[in-house]
């Protein structure tokens, strides 16, 4: 986020005057978005003033400490001018967001507003009422409607969701959230690959064997048994955002900078995608997951999962894409890793085929850096050995904002490319589809590895999971 970002530059999206957040006492306001709003104040990019709402009773002093207590939970430093800044722009309306009098004591605000973001972190089922009642209090004409995941809960749904939302607004007043998007190693991908004459050349099915992409969690579902029972690692994180990786990695360059050209290519990248198949799929449910509160006793959901999908395209046939994830795995790490074909093996430098072939890391989370592992010669002996090539972000490229920090500061100033488009969401359930629809055969795994022995298959022929880079 720079300077020229605080007004409207190229990015021709609409500069907010007015952000109204709905669910601004729920579980994500308390853990990302207060302490994402209280970071752009301290950055000066908050122009105008804040509405939260909710059901709850709050006067100034429940919402003072609300924040307060959010930052403090975030181990943000609260500096007594920002957040006096920040609580001197918020005011809070109570209300029932099925009511039409919520949205009628809301009016006398809007009305002062050209240009309002009514950001919904609110339970999915009421996206839909919540957008119809905005239209119906005529508050939506000229507002953007920023809408948090999930986006439906399969393809069918999804469609359904958007044709709901296209006869009350436009789909460019919509703007649909993947906190993925908002993680700087990720908006810096195509930087690198496409600012680069030694990287973007050789990812295609010349050079590349496979890409990997890990995203392990060393914890488990702990609180949230209930919700996420219902969804799976399926739903929970790959239709959203490790395909939203994978078009990341894979799409072309986009005719311009401007959001809809960035949208199409990425797009085109997952209409490119094969859907995911059984067949070449593992689902693990960790041990001790039946016993967490909120978890039905006899749960087939998937706390991890293991797939391999293909590209149609000139560029990436042949090259296998591996995607898996997991709770209560033995790191937390996401990563992006290209691995590359080995060099060929001339008498000069045999030993090369006993070395693990060159690779490309995108290490996301923690610590974003990016890795080039190459072989080498050890200087003492004749013998090769592989070396890393690291660029650790934080360090070299300055701090790093948060994603919700980045979201919704994009969001307000027109930015839009991090949003998702109406077709980007239905391609990527299109792509998981066979397995909500399939009969599903979840093994077991135990805590702590890298999920049930049967994902280790997935890769013969390649060069194997890679332990994540650390
Ligand atoms: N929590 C998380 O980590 C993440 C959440 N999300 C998504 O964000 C959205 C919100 O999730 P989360 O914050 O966890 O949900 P919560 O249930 O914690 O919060 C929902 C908010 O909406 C309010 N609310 C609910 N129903 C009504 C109603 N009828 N009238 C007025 N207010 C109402 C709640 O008020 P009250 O508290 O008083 O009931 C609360 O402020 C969901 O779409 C979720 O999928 C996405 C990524 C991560
Ligand atoms: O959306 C979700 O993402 C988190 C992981 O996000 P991260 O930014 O902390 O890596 C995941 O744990 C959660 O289950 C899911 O709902």
């Amino acid at each position: 986020m720079g300077d020229e970002d605080k007004v409207n530059s190229e990015h021709n999206g609409t500069l907010s005057d007015l952000l109204v957040v709905f669910g601004i006492t729920g579980d994500l306001a308390f853990k990302m978005t207060i302490p994402a709003l209280y970071r752009l104040e301290r950055s000066g990019y908050l122009n105008c003033p804040i509405v939260g709402v909710a059901i709850d009773d709050y006067d100034d002093t429940a919402i003072s400490k609300r924040f307060r207590d959010s930052l403090e939970n975030a181990g943000e430093h609260v500096e007594h001018k920002v957040i006096s800044a920040l609580l001197a722009r918020f005011s809070y309306i109570q209300g029932d967001f099925l009511s039409s009098s919520t949205y009628d004591r809301l009016r006398d605000v809007v009305s002062h507003s050209k240009n309002p973001l009514f950001y919904l972190e609110v339970p999915p089922a009421l996206f839909a009422p919540m957008v119809k009642l905005l239209t119906e209090a005529g508050l939506s004409q000229r507002a953007k409607v920023l809408i948090e995941k999930p986006f439906g809960t399969d393809l069918a749904s999804a469609k359904a969701l958007n044709k709901t939302l296209h006869g009350l607004v436009e789909e460019d007043q919509i703007l649909r959230i993947d906190h993925f998007l908002g993680k700087q190693p990720l908006m810096d991908l195509a930087y690198i690959r496409f600012a680069n004459q030694i990287i973007e050349p050789l990812l295609d099915r010349v050079h590349m064997d496979s890409i990997q992409i890990t995203m392990a969690e060393d914890f488990g579902v702990d609180d949230r048994g209930s919700f996420y029972d219902r969804v799976g690692a399926i739903r929970d994180v790959v239709q959203n955002h490790l395909l939203q990786v994978l078009a990341l990695v894979t799409m072309d360059t986009p005719l311009s900078g401007a959001y809809k050209d960035i949208w199409d290519k990425k797009v085109e990248a997952l209409r490119a995608v094969s859907s995911m198949d059984i067949a070449t799929s593992v689902m693990g449910q960790y041990d001790g997951y039946l016993e967490v509160p909120g978890v039905s006793h006899n749960s087939q959901t998937e706390t991890f999962f293991a797939t391999k999908v293909s590209i149609e395209s000139w560029r990436y046939f042949g090259v296998p894409i591996f995607i898996r994830t997991g709770k209560y795995l033995k790191v937390r790490s996401t990563e992006i890793r290209v691995v590359f074909k080995p060099a060929p093996e001339l008498s000069y430098i045999k030993d090369v085929s006993t070395l693990p072939p060159n690779q490309m890391i995108l290490r996301i989370d923690p610590k974003p850096a990016l890795r080039l592992s190459i072989c080498s010669k050890d200087s003492t002996g004749s013998s090769g050995r592989v070396v890393h090539m690291d660029l650790p972000f934080e360090e070299e490229l300055g701090r790093l904002p948060m994603p919700y920090e980045r979201l919704l500061h994009d969001a307000l100033v027109g930015e839009y490319s991090l949003f998702t488009r109406e077709d980007a969401v239905e391609e990527s359930w299109r792509i998981v589809q066979p397995l909500l629809d399939g009969e599903r055969n979840v093994v077991s795994y135990q805590k702590g590895g890298y999920g049930p022995k049967e994902a280790r298959h997935l890769c013969k022929g390649h060069l194997g999971w890679q332990e994540p880079w650390l």
